[in-house]
């Protein structure tokens, strides 16, 4: 296995879980969305605004290809990653995949202050997350190889079972104690 590649909705957890997993691995982490920004220099709601969610979809297409070709690296997705098949044929042979599944009410807890998300700052936010959990969900299940309920864990206790699953599907590496 060369990679552990985490997907789920906004609010999942992904960034946050996925850092310290690396952390405790001593892998690099790398997260799509922020990789995205670095390279063109503008904030996702910008890329949005000027190009559209299709723009957008396209810079993300290339980032994960780019990024799924090194390896030893926790990969958070974002939340829109499966909807190309393409990216679902490129996570699912580039690392074990972990769908974190997560209520819609927590996102909507977890995404309250949220400026950053363009699909939740108009409208209904609450039906906007059930909306596109109705639509995704079955993709993100075709992608993962584990399918985690991330319930009222904390972050750290989610990454520890993210380690064990992994090692369960044949990750071998040694933990790192001050991770
Ligand atoms: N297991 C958890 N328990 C409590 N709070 C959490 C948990 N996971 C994430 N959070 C909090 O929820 C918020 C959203 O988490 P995060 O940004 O990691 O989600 P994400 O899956 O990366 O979302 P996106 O797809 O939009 O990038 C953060 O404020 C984070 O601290
Ligand atoms: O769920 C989505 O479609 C998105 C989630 C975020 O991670 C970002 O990739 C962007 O805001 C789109
Ligand atoms: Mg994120």
């Amino acid at each position: 296995m060369r990679n552990i590649i985490l997907i789920g909705p906004m609010g999942a957890g992904k960034t946050t879980i996925g850092r310290i997993l690396a952390n405790r691995l001593g892998w690099q982490f790398h997260d799509s969305d922020r990789e995205i920004e670095k390279r063109t220099g503008a904030s996702i709601p910008l890329i949005f605004d000027i190009e559209g969610e299709a723009g957008f979809r396209d810079r993300e297409h290339d980032m994960l290809a780019d990024l799924t070709a090194g390896q030893g690296m926790v990969l958070a997705t974002g939340g829109g990653a499966v909807l190309r098949e393409d990216n679902r044929k490129l996570l699912r042979e580039n690392g074990l995949v972990v769908y974190l599944f997560t209520s819609v009410e927590r996102q909507f807890e977890r995404t309250q202050h949220d400026t950053q998300r363009p699909l939740l700052q108009n409208g209904d936010r609450r039906a906007t997350l059930q909306r596109l959990m109705d639509e995704r969900d079955p993709l993100y299940r075709e992608t993962a190889h584990v399918v985690l309920e991330t319930g009222g864990q904390t972050p750290r206790a989610m990454a520890d079972r993210i380690l064990a699953a992994s090692r369960q599907n044949g990750l071998e590496t040694d933990d790192n104690p001050r991770g």
